[in-house]
C-alpha cells in the first residue's frame, strides 16, 4: 500500500499554468479519484506522480521517499516508483497473445519460466480472463483487452495504480461492469487507486474520496461521494455533479423567505443573510393541492422511469423529477401548462466566495 503525497505542485506549459500551488494526500489504501472538466489538469497530475513528467515547483512524495523535487534536483525514474499505469488507450501488444501480454513486465526482469507462469495464471484469474490465455487481443472484447492492460499494470505487485480514464473507449454496459471490477480489485489486493476522470457517476460509484477540479485547476472540493454530491460545498461542484437548480432567498425579520404573500416558504437554520441555494430535482415535492409555492409545469416529459418536470415558480425554472410509478399512484402525472404547488425537501446554502473544502 501507498500514501502519495503532493506538496504545493506547479506546472506551466508555455503561458498556460496548469497546476498552481496544488497540495493533495492521498491516503493509503484507498480508492482516490480525481474529477474534473476536460482540461482541467488531471492527466499533468498523474504524470508527474508517474514520473514521466517534472513539475516546475513543488514536491511528490510515495509514502515517506520524495519522488520528484526539482529543487534539489531529485526525479526518480517511473519504473523506480513501484506503480502500475493504465491509460485510456489500454495499449495491449496486438501481437501478443493475452499470456505474453501479461507476462511481458516479468520477462523484462528475467524471471524463472516456472514462477513467471504461476504468477501470470494467478493474475489471469483474479481478471477473469481464464481460458482466453491464448487469444491475440483482436479476439477479445473491448472490456476483456481493458483487463488484459489492468493485468499488464499488476503482474509487479505495484502499491499504487494510476488509472486514468480507462473505461472511456468501453461501451455502457461495459464500463458499469467494469468499474465495479475495478473497486473489488482493488479491496482483494489492498493496493491505493489515483483514479482521473471527467465522468461523475464512475467517481461516485468508484471512490472513497474524491476531489473536484475546476478548469482552472485548482481543487474545490475534497470529500467522499456522499459528501461530494449531498453537502457540495460550493456552486461550481454542486453544478458539475448533477442537476442543480438554484433559488433566490430572502432575508427579511430573522427568516428566509422564497415566494411572496399567502404563497411563501420559511427556513431557519441558514446563516442570517440573504443568498441563494441550490436543491437537486428530488428535493423538490410537487403536488396538485394543498400548502406551498404556486407554480406551473411548462413542461413535463416521460423519461421511463422518471417524470421529468420542468416548473416555473416565483419568477425562476427548475427542474424536478418524480419516479413514474410514483406519479402514477399519487396523481402527480402532470401535463404542460398545468398549475401545481411546490414545496422542497432541502435546500442547500451557498455562501459567495466559498472556499475549498476538505474532509
Ligand atoms: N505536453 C504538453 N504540452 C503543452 N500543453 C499541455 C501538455 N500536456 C497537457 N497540456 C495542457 O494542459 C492542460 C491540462 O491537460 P490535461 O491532459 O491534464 O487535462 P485533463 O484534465 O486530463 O483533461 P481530459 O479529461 O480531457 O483528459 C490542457 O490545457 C492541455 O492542453
Amino acid at each position: 500500500m501507498a500514501t502519495i503525497t503532493f506538496e504545493n505542485i506547479s506546472k506551466k506549459f508555455g503561458n498556460n499554468e496548469v497546476l498552481k500551488n496544488l497540495s493533495l494526500v492521498v491516503e493509503d489504501g484507498e480508492c482516490f479519484t480525481l474529477l474534473g472538466p476536460s482540461g482541467c489538469g488531471k492527466t499533468v497530475l498523474l504524470r508527474l506522480l508517474a514520473g514521466f513528467d517534472v513539475p516546475d515547483s513543488g514536491r511528490i512524495l510515495i509514502d515517506d521517499h520524495v519522488v520528484t523535487d526539482p529543487d534539489k534536483h531529485i526525479d526518480i525514474q517511473p519504473d523506480q516508483r513501484d506503480l502500475g499505469v493504465v491509460f485510456q488507450d489500454y495499449a495491449v501488444w496486438p501481437h501478443m497473445t493475452v499470456f505474453d501480454n501479461i507476462a511481458y513486465p516479468l520477462k523484462l526482469k528475467k524471471i524463472d519460466k516456472d514462477t513467471m507462469n504461476e504468477q501470470v495464471m494467478e493474475i489471469v484469474d483474479l481478471v477473469n480472463l481464464t481460458g482466453l490465455e491464448q487469444r491475440l487481443p483482436s479476439q477479445l472484447s473491448g472490456g476483456q483487452q481493458q483487463r488484459v492492460a489492468l493485468a499488464r499494470a499488476l503482474i509487479a505487485k505495484p502499491s499504487l495504480m494510476l488509472l486514468d480514464e480507462p473505461l472511456n473507449n468501453l461501451d455502457a454496459n461495459l464500463r458499469e461492469e467494469m468499474r465495479f471490477e475495478i473497486k473489488e480489485l482493488q479491496k482483494k489486493l489492498g493496493i491505493t487507486i489515483l483514479y482521473v476522470t471527467h465522468d461523475q457517476e464512475i467517481a461516485l460509484a468508484i471512490s472513497d474520496r474524491l476531489a473536484i477540479m475546476d478548469k482552472e485547476g485548482n481543487i474545490r472540493q475534497i470529500g467522499t461521494p456522499w459528501e461530494i454530491y449531498e453537502k457540495s460545498a460550493n456552486e461550481m461542484v454542486f453544478k458539475f455533479m448533477g442537476l442543480a437548480n438554484f433559488l433566490p432567498i430572502r432575508y427579511e425579520q430573522d427568516h428566509h423567505l422564497v415566494g411572496h404573500g399567502q404563497q411563501q416558504l420559511i427556513w431557519d437554520n441558514l446563516p442570517a443573510e440573504s443568498g441563494k441555494v441550490g436543491c437537486r430535482p428530488s428535493d423538490i415535492i410537487l403536488s396538485k393541492t394543498g400548502q406551498g409555492l404556486q407554480g406551473k409545469v411548462v413542461r413535463a416529459s416521460f423519461l421511463g422511469a422518471v417524470m421529468d418536470y420542468m416548473v416555473e415558480v416565483d419568477g425562476v425554472t427548475l427542474r424536478t423529477e418524480v419516479s413514474t410509478n410514483t406519479a402514477l399512484q399519487n396523481d402527480l402525472m402532470f401535463k404542460d401548462d398545468e398549475p401545481c404547488i411546490v414545496n422542497f425537501h432541502e435546500l442547500l446554502w451557498f455562501p459567495d466566495n466559498a472556499e475549498t473544502v476538505r474532509s
